[in-house]
């Protein structure tokens, strides 16, 4: 058996995994389990270029992540450590750390900021631990690349002791915006004031220079910013008090309405999927996808200012990477920073998708949440565990 370091990026509908060297750079296996923690839930690996399909008899969490570790055991991998992206560290987490009962209290004490994402991580680390108790787990932070921020970038204009009490920004997407800093980076693009869309079922942007988070669109939570697949983005407050007040929600109704009603979803009446609504010819339909590129294309003029200019936009994630349409229009409304878009480029989704002359370039660049996760566990462990 080859021991190998496994990277979980758990969401609420699916749990996406990938099998990596204890070094955490060379890639072995991907998979993803689909209706994770329901009944039909499926498994697809691909090892080596070649793809294997089982459909689950239970609908547990734990037959699930029992049935990851089986596939891997058959294809010779031993898992040996797991790192799991939490999408919420708090004030406290700044960088992974290796986890203990005590940490998982402290992320259990974020779920009220992160009740979308925060069940679901804690629920596939516990899975973990009840199948394969010797297992390192290894949590990597949503929120640790934006830790640097300028102060002022995290503020609310809310009184200073609610601040001190860790009611500020802290953005979210961390770990896909550091690979993408990383492959700027690579790119010899660092040193460009860059502000990176990332543009998924949850959506945000981040200004990025010189490998660090400036500012970004969400907050204290996953749900403000952009508008996103079933959350709203950015709301004035008063329309949740109006809801408590006047329509007689309770907190767990407002709850679902901002994180399960809204967004593409509420706005189209018909999918949260980006893909139906750009196949549909429903005039709602249209009207979220022209809102969902507005308000991007609003924010990014935004991030820009935080770094006192703009040089370059990133797409990245489902939507960034594989929308040539979503990008062109989000790039339309931003023609007057000039960005000239390269037609042809943008539909073969080439890595830069600008004309040569264009005065601002625009990029296409995939996210790799999983292998930036498998590096910071690795960097982790190789200090004192051995693997
Ligand atoms: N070819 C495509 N064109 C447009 N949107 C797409 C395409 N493929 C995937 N998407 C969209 O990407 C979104 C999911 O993005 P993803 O980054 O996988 O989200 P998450 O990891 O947060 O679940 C969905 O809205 C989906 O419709
Ligand atoms: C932070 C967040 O919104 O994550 P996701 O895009 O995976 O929902
Ligand atoms: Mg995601």
């Amino acid at each position: 058996m080859s021991k190998a370091l496994i990277a979980i990026n758990a969401g609420s509908a699916t749990l996406k995994f990938r099998a990596y060297q204890p070094d955490g750079v060379q890639l072995l296996a991907r998979g993803l389990v689909d209706r994770f923690g329901a009944a039909g839930a499926s498994l697809e690996l691909d090892y080596g270029g070649r793809q294997t399909r089982v459909t689950l008899a239970g609908s547990s969490r734990d037959e699930a992540v029992a049935a990851v570790l089986n596939i891997l055991a058959d294809k010779g991998l031993e898992a040996v450590a797991v790192a799991h992206r939490v999408v919420h560290g708090g004030d406290r987490y700044t960088s992974p750390v290796v986890l203990t009962p005590e940490v998982v209290d402290h992320l259990a004490e974020l779920i009220p900021l992160a009740p979308l994402h925060q069940p679901a991580s804690l629920g596939v680390m516990s899975a973990f631990a009840r199948l394969d108790s010797r297992l390192t787990q290894i949590a990597c932070f949503d929120t640790a690349f934006h830790c640097g921020q300028p102060e002022v970038a995290t503020r609310f204009g809310i009184a200073r002791h609610w601040h001190e009490q860790g009611i500020r920004r802290y953005g979210f997407h961390g770990l896909s915006y550091a690979s993408i800093a990383r492959r700027l980076g690579d790119m010899a693009l660092a040193s460009q004031r860059v502000v990176v869309c990332h543009l998924g079922s949850g959506a945000s942007a981040c200004a990025i220079h010189d490998g660090r988070s400036i500012a970004s669109s969400m907050g204290f939570s996953a749900v403000d910013g952009l508008m996103m697949g079933s959350r709203p983005g950015n709301l004035d407050p008063e329309v949740v008090l109006y809801w408590l007040e006047h329509e007689g929600m309770d907190i767990a109704q407002v709850r679902q309405e901002l994180y399960k009603h809204s967004g593409l979803l509420g706005v189209s009446g018909l999918s949260a999927d980006m893909r139906e609504l750009l196949a549909s010819k429903e005039p709602a339909a249209k009207e979220a996808i022209e809102l969902f590129c507005y308000r991007a294309a609003r924010e990014v003029a935004s991030l820009a200012t935080a770094m006192k200019g703009l040089d370059a936009v990133v797409f990245t994630a489902g939507i960034g990477e594989r929308s040539p349409e979503v990008r062109a229009r989000i790039l339309k409304q931003l023609s007057w920073l000039g960005f000239e878009v390269d037609l042809a480029a943008n539909l073969a989704r080439s890595q830069r998708i600008t004309t040569p002359h264009s005065p601002r370039h625009a990029y296409v660049i995939a996210t790799d949440e999983e292998g930036e996760m498998a590096r910071e566990a690795a960097a982790l462990l190789s200090g004192d565990v051995q693997l």
